[in-house]
């Protein structure tokens, strides 16, 4: 099975090579600087030119806060670009497998969001994610969008890596204890979306078509996120740092984050038996791959 990919430095492709080449598929990686989102258009010759049996569309604009002032930008990378990439599946009659996010939503619920919520989101890159998913539906029904949150991994950018490179200089970080949301790993997003690929090739049923949320299991804040990463860098000989729980309000960002964003994972589940490990499993390991194994306790 050839599975064609966008993004070729992020967290989720990275892991999609990782996982595939382990599973001997072949992962056909395409990014900057052959293709560019911005120009949507550039994606035409490279999938063209690839001829893959399915497509998942990772690659994002996912700087939240400049999305606030590159709207133009993002909205071309993460609305149309997609759009352009699923009307080419839909061309090619391949499936397209396409991540979300849980910013997609407004965060007033008090219980997790399922795929019934209606996405209301309170940013730009909200806005321009919920552009692609609407683009994506429009172009062809053989579609798979999956949102997922809060994404950490051992490459790319994100919470984890930014928590332990402040906890290398300082002793107390101060985090924002009232945002609740799924920290999701990304080496378990790419697991469950090359099961999904292999399934949507096979079978055109379209029960196993439309929007799942795929987030790890359990949920937590920011400050308790940040917490389990410092208890857990701490017990692979780290130093020790104490985290400030602090409001959304003492933390002034660009761009404002649903105070809820939680996802459930059921209809997943359901349609295609699929369950992510919970997240402090994850966090575990992808501490192991950042920094080492656990230290041998003393007692
Ligand atoms: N990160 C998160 O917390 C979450 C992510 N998601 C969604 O999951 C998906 C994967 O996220 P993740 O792996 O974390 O994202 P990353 O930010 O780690 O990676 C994004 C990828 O997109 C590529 N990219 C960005 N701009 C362009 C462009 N103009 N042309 C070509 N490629 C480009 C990047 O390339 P380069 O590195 O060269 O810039 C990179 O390979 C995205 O769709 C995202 O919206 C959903 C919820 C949470
Ligand atoms: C670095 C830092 C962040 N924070 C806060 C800011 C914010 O509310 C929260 C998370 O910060 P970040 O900027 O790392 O995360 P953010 O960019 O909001 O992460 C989001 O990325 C996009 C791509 C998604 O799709 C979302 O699911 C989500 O993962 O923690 C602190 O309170 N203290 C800190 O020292």
């Amino acid at each position: 099975m050839r599975i064609l990919v966008t993004g070729k430095e992020g967290q989720v492709d990275t892991s999609l090579q990782v996982l595939g080449q382990k599973l001997g598929l072949e992962i056909i990686r395409i990014g900057l600087p052959e293709i560019d989102l911005s120009q949507p258009e550039s994606l035409e010759p490279p999938v063209r030119e690839a001829r893959p049996d399915v497509i998942i569309s990772s690659a994002a604009y996912t700087a939240v806060d400049k999305a606030e002032t590159e709207t133009e930008l993002a909205q071309k990378i993460n609305g149309d670009a997609p759009g352009v990439l699923a009307r080419l599946a839909a061309e090619l009659d391949i499936p397209i497998l396409h991540l979300s996010t849980d910013y997609v939503f407004a965060g007033d619920k008090a219980d997790a969001y399922t795929e019934a919520d209606m996405p209301a989101p309170v940013s730009v890159y909200g806005k321009t994610k919920l552009s692609g998913e609407t683009q994506i539906r429009a172009a062809t029904d053989n579609h798979v969008i999956l949102r997922t949150a809060w994404v950490y991994s051992p490459y790319g950018n994100n919470f984890v890596k930014t928590m332990l490179r402040l906890g290398e200089t300082r002793d107390e970080v101060s985090v924002v204890a009232d945002q609740h949301g799924c920290p999701t790993y990304a080496l378990e997003i790419a697991r469950a979306l090359l099961a999904i690929a292999q399934q949507v090739v096979i079978d055109r049923d379209p029960t196993i078509r439309g929007t799942f949320h795929l987030t790890g299991q359990g949920e937590t804040t920011w400050a308790e996120f940040a917490t389990a990463i410092f208890k857990g860098a701490e017990k692979r000989g780290r130093k020790p740092v104490r985290v400030n729980p602090i409001t959304t309000a003492d933390y002034p960002t660009p761009a404002k984050r649903p105070a809820n964003s939680r996802l459930n994972g059921d209809k997943l589940d359901d349609t295609f038996g699929l369950r992510l490990d919970p997240w402090p499993t994850s966090l575990d390991d992808c501490l192991d791959r950042l920094i080492g194994p656990k230290e041998e306790d003393p007692s």
